[in-house]
């Protein structure tokens, strides 16, 4: 596989706008207590990608910027996210905003509804997308988690679609694993799980479900230790991509012994039996 200049695949690499990437983590940089406790759970992250809102970020002075300048220089993709738009208008202009400031051509449409929970909205998502994938953006857009949405958001020409979990900052994990699946099994670009992940497990859960990536920042940045649940985010990412990868058993309604009686069918007559059986 070839990405743009220089870079180099690895056996389960992944492309994004022609960017290979190997990590499967994307890192959002608020909330964190400090700015050295957020580079060094960055760096345990193995986080090739970040996030931070473009209306955080002192755009007359990017060098200077109180999260930008801390960041080690030329390894990190840039994904400025839109936070705080109402609508496709506000999005677009505060991606040019950030294209104008130097800030690179990925960005992340995030356009909120309602305040209270945070929840995209569909209809700008859409035409902010369409937008910007026409001025030349690299478009991930946070969506909510509709199989059709997303499939509209890929036909509008988004590199990636990032359907939330749960709201954004609730920790409350993945609300409708059932939608997740379908999205990742029919999406023709990477499915990038965003928002509202609380810990490890539900960073697996998502890997397994077939997502190419995980977006986390609050059950990082929050967490009593946020360098060591980066570290422990990035293995759950790693290990749910692992066990989806190898195939789980399917799941029996009844119990199935391990180890078979001596005598009765030899263990690999006796796996094969239970196999069929397992599979109707
Ligand atoms: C930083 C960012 O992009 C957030 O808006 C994102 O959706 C992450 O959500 P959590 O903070 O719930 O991980």
């Amino acid at each position: 596989m070839h990405g743009e200049a220089g870079q180099k695949s690895t056996p389960d690499s992944w492309t994004i706008g022609g960017k290979i990437l190997t990590s499967r983590f994307f890192l959002g940089t608020g909330r964190f207590p400090s700015p050295a406790v957020m580079l060094q759970a960055l760096q345990a992250s193995g986080a090739e990608v970040i996030t931070f809102a473009v209306r955080r970020v002192n755009l007359d002075e990017v060098a200077d910027d109180s999260i930008l300048q801390h960041l080690p220089e030329g390894t990190l993709t840039y994904l400025p996210n839109t936070s705080g738009a109402n609508n496709a208008d506000e999005a677009v202009r505060i991606a040019r905003l950030a294209r104008a400031a130097g800030l690179g051509d990925w960005i992340k449409v995030e356009i909120s509804a309602d305040a209270r929970t945070l929840l995209p909205d569909p209809v700008e998502t859409l035409k902010a997308t369409e937008r910007l994938v026409k001025e030349g953006f690299t478009v991930l857009p946070y969506t909510s988690d509709d199989p059709i949405l997303c499939r509209y958001l890929a036909e509008a020409g988004a590199s990636a679609v990032m359907p939330g979990g749960a709201p954004i900052g609730t920790g409350l994990g993945i609300l409708n694993p059932y939608n997740l699946g379908l999205i990742a099994e029919q999406s023709p670009v990477p499915v990038i799980v965003d928002a509202g992940l609380g810990s490890a497990k539900d960073a697996v859960q998502a890997m397994e479900l077939g997502a190419a990536a995980v977006l986390a920042n609050t059950p990082v940045a929050k967490a009593g230790d946020p360098v060591a649940m980066a570290e422990a985010m990035s293995l759950a990412i790693r290990a749910g991509r692992l066990a989806r990868l190898a195939g789980r058993i399917p799941e029996l309604p009844y119990a199935s012994a391990s180890s078979m009686e001596a005598g009765k069918l030899s263990s690999f007559a006796a796996d094969a039996a239970w196999m069929e059986a397992a599979q109707g």
